[in-house]
This record gives C-alpha cells, sequence and structure tokens, in this order.
C-alpha cells in the first residue's frame, strides 16, 4: 500500500544507499519515516536541468509516470523540490537493473525470455491503451522487481550505474525502428508500431546476448533501414517466428501485441508457468 501524505519534504524521509547515478541525478534507496515504506529517490539538479533544456520533458515524464498503474511499469508515487532539486518517489525495484542480469548471463534461455516478453507485451499494451508510446524499451531501460517481474522504468532520465554501460547514443540507435531511422521512408509520425519494434529487438537481445542490428553507427543504420538480419540456429522455430512478425519493416504489418500475447512461443512457456501456479 501506498502512503498517503499530506505533503511531501525530504525530511520525511530516511536516504540509504546510492543505487545508481546519471547525467541528470542520482537514485537512493529511501524509507519514508513514519510509514517505513521502501522506495527509491531520483534527485535531479535543477540547474543542470535549465542547462540541458529539459524542463519540459521533465514535467510531461512527471505527468505522464504519475498517472500510470500497471505491474510492469515502475511506479512514480509523487514529486517535490527545493531551491536545488527536484525529487521523484518511486518504486523500489528489489533486483535493480535487467542489463545487469543479462550481461552476466550472457543471454536468457527462452522460457524467461518468453516470460519477460509477455510482461513487456502487457505493459505496453496498457501504456497504448493510455496513448502513451516510445517507451524506449532497452534493457538499460528496464528494472527486476524483487519476485523477478519486469518494471519498465525509463520515463524520463535512465540512470546510469558507474559502470561502463553501453553510450545511450549507440544504445538508441540498436532499438529504433526504420520508420525513425530513415524517416523519408515513411511520411507518416511514428505511431505506437514503434514499441512493437522495440519488442522485437528485444526479444532477439533476450534470446542472442546481443542487438540484431549492433554494428558500427552508420553500418546500424543501414541495416535497420533494411532489415538485415540474422537468427542464429539455436532459437527455436517457435521463438524465430515471434521475431520475424515483430521485426517486419513496414509498421503496418508488426504482429499486434494481442497476437503476440497469444503467440505459440508465449503460450508455451507462460503457460507452464499457469500450471505451476496451480500445482
Ligand atoms: C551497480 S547497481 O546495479 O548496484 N546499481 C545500478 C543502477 C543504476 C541505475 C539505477 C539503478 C536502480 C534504480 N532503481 C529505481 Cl528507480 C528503483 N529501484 C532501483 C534500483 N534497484 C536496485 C535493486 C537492487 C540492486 N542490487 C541488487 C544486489 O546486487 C547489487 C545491485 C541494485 C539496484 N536500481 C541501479
Amino acid at each position: 500500500k501506498q502512503p498517503v501524505p499530506k505533503e511531501l519534504h525530504l525530511g520525511m524521509f530516511e536516504i540509504g544507499r546510492p543505487l545508481g547515478k546519471g547525467k541528470f541525478g542520482r537514485v537512493y534507496l529511501a524509507r519514508e519515516r513514519e510509514s517505513g515504506f521502501v522506495c527509491a529517490l531520483k534527485v535531479l539538479h535543477k540547474d543542470e536541468i535549465r542547462q540541458g533544456e529539459v524542463e519540459k520533458q521533465v514535467a510531461r515524464e512527471i505527468e505522464i509516470q504519475s498517472n500510470l498503474r500497471h505491474p510492469n511499469v515502475l511506479q512514480l508515487y509523487g514529486h517535490f523540490h527545493d531551491r536545488k532539486r527536484i525529487f521523484l518517489i518511486l518504486e523500489y525495484a528489489g533486483k535493480g537493473e535487467l542489463y545487469k542480469h543479462l550481461q552476466r548471463q550472457d543471454r536468457f534461455p527462452e522460457w524467461k525470455a518468453a516470460r519477460y516478453i509477455a510482461q513487456m507485451a502487457s505493459a505496453l499494451g496498457y501504456l497504448h491503451r493510455k496513448h502513451v508510446i516510445h517507451r524506449d524499451i532497452k534493457p538499460e531501460n528496464i528494472l527486476v522487481g524483487l519476485h523477478g517481474e519486469l518494471k519498465m522504468s525509463d520515463f524520463g532520465w535512465s540512470v546510469h550505474a558507474p559502470s561502463g554501460r553501453r553510450l545511450t547514443m549507440c544504445g538508441t540507435l540498436d532499438y529504433l525502428p526504420p520508420e525513425m531511422v530513415d524517416p523519408k521512408r515513411s511520411s507518416k509520425p511514428y505511431n505506437d508500431k514503434v514499441d512493437i519494434w522495440a519488442l522485437g529487438v528485444l526479444m532477439y537481445e533476450f534470446l542472442v546476448g546481443r542487438a540484431p542490428f549492433e554494428d558500427t553507427p552508420n553500418m546500424t543504420h543501414r541495416r535497420i533501414a533494411k532489415g538485415d538480419m540474422s537468427i542464429p540456429s539455436f532459437v527455436s522455430p517457435e521463438a524465430t517466428d515471434l521475431i520475424k512478425k515483430l521485426l517486419i519493416l513496414d509498421s503496418d504489418q508488426r504482429i499486434s501485441l494481442e497476437k503476440v500475447r497469444q503467440h505459440p512461443w508465449i503460450i508455451k512457456h507462460c503457460e507452464s508457468v499457469a500450471k505451476q501456479d496451480k500445482s
């Protein structure tokens, strides 16, 4: 349950260890004194935001994320500010960054990848129904909850651990769909189908351990525009089928999130979870 405080200020929190730091601030473990409620406190520095000319983006991200409630979307409980800083009170994701788990395991077994993709498809379906798109769903922007569930947490700033992470620039490139890499190709502005493409890139990266179009920056551009990727033979036929239905150049032809949830590869691995739960 969430604290329903009268008014928010820094003094009401005990600040714990830093969880990560980034371009626009740091994330700390925190506990609300009165209720003992554990959360993550993201601190953004106003002067850096002003310099970065991103005030409007911060306001928009706070507006969007405050109105979202979904088990696979990191919750923003509230925010407040003092003279120098803006504070976001966020849900604490007990198992940290998905990026680290993927780095450590090289790639995920198909049953784990299928569950993760099902969770992301569920979160995206929720966002799209609320007309929120382009959540930039690369591994760097996904956290893992205490029970291993994924939490989309990219609203605004992905914070960076001190460790050597992929530069935001090329990370972003890997996940761009053809209609954004090559805007003259399609006149229409991008729509929620960009998330379906990104889901395909994410699924590929979970199963193979690298992104499908990973290359030098301008080679990546070219390969995305042509849909030039190959799927290794160790990927099962069902998984291969779903990747191909997600990574379709023509955004209108891409599989819908509803169809993703009903795909044999998802059913096979997620149904077993249902059976386990029943047994
Ligand atoms: C090197 S690291 O993994 O320790 N820290 C990297 C890093 C960078 C940017 C943002 C975060 C981050 C943001 N969070 C938000 Cl927002 C909510 N919960 C978390 C959140 N939660 C979190 C939970 C557990 C851990 N542990 C688990 C035990 O092993 C060490 C890391 C880290 C972060 N982390 C973490």
